[in-house]
This record gives structure tokens, sequence and C-alpha cells, in this order.
């Protein structure tokens, strides 16, 4: 796949994907992924990720752990606007290891969800535990970008790819020491993840065209999931008690970002999720 390629943009709605939006951002032209690939040519990039630490094998991790949490830095979404400054990722990411997560995922897309790669460049220099770059992730380009700045996870979302770009963006992300956390939000996106050879699959609880979250997707979904890849839900999670209900279900990690940027003490909000107790 040329670096450089827009997919099809068709099966992901305009409001939800950044990338594909037609409003154009003033001055984004550096954050924008065209932007920065004019600032940063490819090879560039893969002299860094030649030079940078190895990636964590976090997948080997999330299948160690009764219930593992990917414990995110996020500081708006479409969905709720804006939920948090996060004036320190760095301290956030800290207390998020520090309460026992077993990976920090960063958003690094500006416009919807005000991140930026400083604020994964932040994160990778303060915590030892894996990374998750959380954006919209349709080129080689942004895995190269991903690899350079220390992430060791990224992000596949199936509706955003065609499955010739899925299958190549999944080998892509191997070859670099990467775990991709393979995204999906119904039956037949699950399909086509197993069929690319996902290892590790997210379930996505948010509908993204009503942005409303259905807690019942993972059960649903996750029966499709064979038994040997890592099961992941996303979305949604408000504290100990859905935790426990995922881990029920199946959930072999959970991953929860607004109620995490959003309550008081981030260190306990992660210990109490993983304190739950498995509903009977
Ligand atoms: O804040 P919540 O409801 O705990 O959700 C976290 C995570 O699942 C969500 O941020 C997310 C899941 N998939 C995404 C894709 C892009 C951006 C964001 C996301």
């Amino acid at each position: 796949m040329d670096g450089g390629r827009i997919p099809p943009a068709a099966r992901l709605p305009l409001s939800t994907c950044p990338r594909f939006s037609r409003r154009s951002s003033p001055g984004s032209a550096r954050t924008s992924p065209t932007g920065r690939q004019a600032a940063t040519s490819l090879a560039e990039l893969q002299r860094r990720a030649a030079r940078a630490a190895p990636a964590i094998d976090a997948e080997e991790l999330f299948r160690r752990e009764d219930l593992s949490l990917i414990a995110e830095v996020k500081r708006r979404s479409p969905s709720k606007g804006d939920l948090a400054g996060i004036p320190d990722p760095a301290a956030l990411a800290g207390a998020y290891a520090a309460g026992g997560a077993t990976a920090i995922s960063v958003l690094t897309e500006r416009r919807r969800f005000g991140g930026s790669l400083d604020d994964l460049d932040t994160v990778r220099a303060a915590v030892d535990i894996p990374v998750l770059r959380k954006d919209f992730m349709v080129t080689d380009y942004q895995l190269w970008e991903a690899r350079a700045h220390g992430a060791d996870i990224v992000l596949l979302i199936v509706a955003a790819l065609s499955d010739v770009d899925l299958g190549h963006l999944l080998r892509l992300a191997g070859e670099l020491g990467m775990t991709a956390l393979v995204e999906v939000h119904d039956e037949v996106e699950t399909q086509r993840a197993v069929d690319a050879g996902a290892l590790v699959v997210g379930v996505n609880a948010r509908n993204l065209k009503t942005l409303e979250v259905f807690p019942d997707t993972f059960s649903r979904l996750a029966p499709l999931i064979p038994p040997g890849c890592v099961k992941v839900a996303e979305s949604g999670i408000t504290g100990p008690s859905d935790a426990a209900w995922y881990a029920g279900q199946g959930a072999d990690a959970i991953l929860v970002g607004e109620a995490l940027v959003t309550g008081a003490d981030p260190v306990l909000a992660v210990e109490e999720l993983l304190r739950q107790q498995v509903a009977s």
C-alpha cells in the first residue's frame, strides 16, 4: 500500500473520522497526516524507528493477567465534548501505571479528541508499560510514525479499512514488533478481523453512527472471536461493576477513558476497576 493513499472513506461516518472530513481546520497543516508527511519523510521516520527501544509485547501481557486494563489519556470526544484539560499527561499516565494499568492509550488525533504526538512522546517517556497510539490509522506512514514515537500498540479500525489494507497494516504492525488492537462494532467486522488474522480484537460498544453505547455488543460478538484471541471490551465502562460484568462475559481486557479522566483520583480508580469481582 502506498503510504499516502487515502482508503475508501465510505464505511466510516465523516463526523467520526477527522481524516475524511471535508472541513479544513485552519493552521492544521503540521498536525494533519499529510502536513506531517511533508515535514518528516518516511525514510526519516524509519531511521527514528530503528533507533527507538523495541516495542513491548503487549499481547503477551494481556494474556498473562486475569483482566487487563488499558487506561486512556483523552481530553475530548465527539460524543461528550470536553472531558478534561489534562495539563500533565505524564502525571496522569504515571498515576494509571501506579494503579496497576497494563497499558496506556493515548489519543493522538487533534481536532476531535484534543490529542497529539507530543502527548504520545510525553507519556512514552513517563511510563515503562506498553503505550497504545490511538488514532485513525490508515497508512503505512502512520504506523512507522507510531513506532518512531515509541508506541507498542496501534489501533486498526476495521470499519475504516478495506480487507487488503487491514491485512497489510496488520502485517506491518507485526513486522514493527507492535501489537495491533483491531476494533470491531458488529458481526461482519468481527469476521473480517478474524479472517485478517487479528490476535487482539477490541469490541467497541459505541455505535459509530449514533455514538450511543450498547453494552451488549461485547456479549453478542465475543462468541465469534476465536478462543486464542485476546478480547478487549471498549467504551462506556463507568466503574468496577461494569468491569466485573465484562470480565464475566469473557473480556481479557477493558479499555477505559472517560471514567478515568473525569474522576478525582486516577490511581484509586484504576485500582478499583482491577479489584472487581467477577459477577456470577
Ligand atoms: O471514554 P470511554 O467511553 O471509556 O471509551 C474509551 C475508548 O473505548 C474510546 O475512546 C474509543 C474506542 N475506539 C476509539 C476509536 C477512536 C477514538 C476513540 C475510541
